[in-house]
């Protein structure tokens, strides 16, 4: 197998991204895992670990070679303050989203296989004044993609949103027919070229109890849904019918399908994770450069303490090699 070239951002310094990265260099790995961060504050959540670590300094010129135990490769973006494990500052949101552009722009100029990212905070990020919803909405403005999808994975299920990080009282005015078709031919597309599935079948959940219990319940899947499906299908496409969310997760459904499209984050997520917490992974469809995370947030209470479970990171670290790969083979 390849070696490839990674970014990885610790995101915010207050949480656990930091103390991960630091766990999972104990290990090493076969990759080259080029930290984005403030060397500072990695050697001072080392100390607090007390895990040891050592800070090689990152040059592109040099050729790509495997993480050694106990290293990570640094490329430096200073913090504004001190970071304080489990005190959130904004103050250092700029310095969250500077790391964040340094890996992309990596990324797009081919000097990194893969960006993988540790949780970040949204709302310090807000509370400094800037407008930000996650990671996926700032990564498509970032590389001018036209739509991308947020689709969790973990063994045996691969779950995307058709919207992201929105109050549930704006979801079915959001649910439109070019939003579907648009997040639909992403994720078809996708399966196929980063997850070498040729014919993906993708089952999707209606909006309402009962996928609207025939237009008694709601209405949005005879007037949104089943029309955008239908052009679909007539494309080729292997898509379900709007069904029962209630009943979709089931092993009878689940056994046939590549993925399954939610309408909304807690109408999938907590399935997902209620599977696989801990060795899932978030990936972002639809965009030039990949880009994996991982399936949890900043986890303030266990930052510093050496608490944090480094499984999700490391199965996001494997996956953005793995579709690295694959990019390859199917160009
Ligand atoms: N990829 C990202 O950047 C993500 C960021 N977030 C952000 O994280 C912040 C906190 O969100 P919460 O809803 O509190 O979720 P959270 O995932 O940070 O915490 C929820 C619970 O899970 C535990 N937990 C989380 N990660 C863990 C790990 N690696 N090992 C052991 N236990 C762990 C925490 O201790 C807490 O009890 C929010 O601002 C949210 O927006 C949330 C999800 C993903
Ligand atoms: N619930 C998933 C989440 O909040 C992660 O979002 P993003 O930062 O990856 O966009």
């Amino acid at each position: 197998m390849s070696i490839y070239r990674l970014a990885l951002t610790p995101g915010e310094p207050a949480g656990i991204g930091p103390d991960l990265c630091i766990q999972i260099a104990q290990q090493g790995h076969d990759h080259q895992l080029v930290v984005i961060a403030d060397p500072l504050m990695m050697q001072a959540r080392a100390r607090l670990l007390n895990l040891p670590i050592t800070l090689i300094p990152y040059n592109a010129e040099e050729p790509v070679s495997p993480t050694a135990p106990g290293t990570l490769w640094i490329e430096p973006v200073c913090l504004v303050k001190t970071a304080t494990p489990g005190q959130l500052n904004p103050a250092n949101a700029r310095y969250i989203l500077d790391t964040l552009t340094r890996a992309t722009q990596g990324c797009q100029s081919g000097e990194f296989a893969a960006l993988v990212t540790a949780p970040v905070h949204k709302g310090v990020i807000n509370d400094a004044g800037i407008p930000f919803s996650g990671h996926t909405e700032f990564l498509e403005l970032l590389t001018h993609s036209s739509k991308v999808v947020m689709m969790l994975a973990t063994e045996g299920l691969r779950v995307a949103l058709a919207t992201t990080h929105l109050p549930l009282a704006a979801v079915p005015a959001a649910i439109t027919q070019p939003l579907l078709e648009e997040v639909l031919t992403v994720l078809h597309q996708e399966l196929q070229r980063s997850f070498g599935v040729h014919n993906p079948r993708i089952l999707i959940a209606g909006l309402n109890p009962h996928a609207g219990e025939s237009g008694h319940m709601g209405r949005e899947e005879i007037d949104v849904i089943q029309p955008v499906i239908d052009r679909l299908r007539a494309q080729g496409y292997n898509l379900s019918d709007p069904l029962p969310a209630d009943t979709l997760f089931t092993d009878k459904l689940l056994d046939t399908a590549d993925a399954v499209l939610a309408m909304y984050h807690d109408q999938g997520l907590p399935v997902l994770k209620y599977k696989g917490f801990g060795r899932a992974v978030n990936i972002t469809l639809g965009m030039p450069i990949i880009r994996t995370s991982v399936d949890h947030g900043t986890a303030l209470d266990l930052a510093g303490t050496g608490k944090a479970d480094c499984g999700s990171l490391l199965t996001a670290i494997n996956y953005a090699a793995e579709m690295s790969a694959n990019r390859h083979t199917t160009g």
